[in-house]
C-alpha cells in the first residue's frame, strides 16, 4: 500500500531556516494495516502524512502509496486526513447532511441534491452520539466529539485507501475519545480502510492498532507489529518508552 524508500525531506532548503524533517527514513504499510506512529514533539510525524498527500516532496528517495508516484491531484480521491482540530474537518454552516453529501462528492461540484449513503448513516449510528437522528443541524451547533466523528465519516464517504489521522481524538474528553477510536476501529475493520494514526497518548498506541511506527529526530526508531512480535500490552509500553528514551537521551 506504502513505499517510502530512503526518503529525506528538508524544510526551506538552501536558506538559514533550512530544517532536516525526515532523514533518510524507509517504510513499507501493507493493505489493512492500522499503524499508530507515536515520537516526541517535531519527530516528523506530520511531515510523514505531509509526505503522502504530497504537501511535502523528497529532496531524495521514493514515496509510493497503492503503487504510484504521490502526486496531491492523484492522492486526492485515495487518501483521506483528519486533524486535531474538530472544526477544520467540518464547514460549520452546512447542515450534518449537506457536509455529507458534499464530502461524498469530494467537493468538485455543486452540492444541494443527492442522499446521504447507507455506510455513512450506519456509521453515523455506530457512535451512538445522536447525529443520524439530527442531520438537519448546522456543523457549528455539534460538541467536539460530535464533529469529529462527522469529519471521520466524511472523510471515509468517498471510501478512501488510506486514511491519515493527525492526533484526531488531542481536542476530545475521554468519552468521545473512546466512541471515536470505536469508529477508527471499525473503519478499519470493516471498510478495510488502511489507517495510519499519529497519537501522543501511550495508551491508545497501546491499545489500537496493528503496528506501532516509533519516530524520533526524523528517523524511523521501530516498527512494532503487534500480531508478529506477540507482545502483551505492558510490555508494549515499556518497548515504546526504552526506544523514545535511548533516541533522545
Ligand atoms: N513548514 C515548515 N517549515 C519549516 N520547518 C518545519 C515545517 N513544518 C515542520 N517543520 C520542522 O520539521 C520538524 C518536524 O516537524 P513535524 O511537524 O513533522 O513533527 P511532529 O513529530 O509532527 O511534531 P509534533 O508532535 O509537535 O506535531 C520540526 O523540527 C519542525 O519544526
Amino acid at each position: 500500500m506504502i513505499e517510502i524508500d530512503s526518503v529525506t525531506v528538508i524544510y526551506n532548503k538552501g536558506t538559514v531556516d533550512e530544517k532536516l524533517a525526515l532523514h533518510d527514513i524507509s517504510l513499507k504499510v501493507y493493505e489493512g494495516e492500522f499503524l499508530v506512529v507515536v515520537g516526541s514533539n517535531g519527530a516528523g510525524k506530520s511531515t510523514l502524512l505531509k509526505l503522502l498527500v504530497g504537501d511535502v516532496k523528497p529532496f531524495k528517495g521514493i514515496c509510493k502509496v497503492a503503487g504510484r508516484f504521490v502526486k496531491p491531484e492523484k492522492t486526492f480521491k485515495m487518501t483521506s486526513i483528519v486533524c486535531q482540530d474538530p472544526n477544520q474537518g467540518v464547514f460549520p454552516n452546512l447542515t450534518v447532511e449537506e457536509n455529507l453529501i458534499l464530502s461524498r462528492r469530494k467537493g468538485l461540484r455543486g452540492f444541494g441534491f443527492g442522499k446521504i449513503d447507507r455506510q455513512s448513516l450506519e456509521l453515523l449510528a455506530s457512535t451512538e452520539m445522536g447525529l443520524e437522528k439530527d442531520l438537519k443541524r448546522k456543523a457549528s451547533k455539534l460538541s467536539g466529539g460530535q464533529k469529529q466523528a462527522l469529519a471521520m465519516v466524511m472523510a471515509v464517504s468517498s471510501n478512501p485507501k488510506l486514511l491519515l489521522l493527525d492526533e484526531h481524538t488531542a481536542a476530545l474528553d475521554p468519552k468521545s475519545t473512546e466512541k471515536i477510536m470505536e469508529l477508527t476501529e471499525r473503519i478499519n475493520r470493516e471498510l478495510g480502510t488502511t489507517i495510519i494514526m499519529i497519537t501522543h497518548d501511550m495508551n491508545l498506541a497501546e491499545q489500537f492498532g496493528t503496528a506501532v511506527l516509533i519516530m524520533e529526530e526524523g528517523k524511523i526508531c521501530a516498527k512494532i507489529d503487534k500480531s508478529k512480535q506477540k507482545v502483551i500490552a505492558s510490555q508494549l509500553k515499556a518497548m515504546i518508552r526504552s526506544t523514545m528514551l535511548t533516541t533522545t537521551g
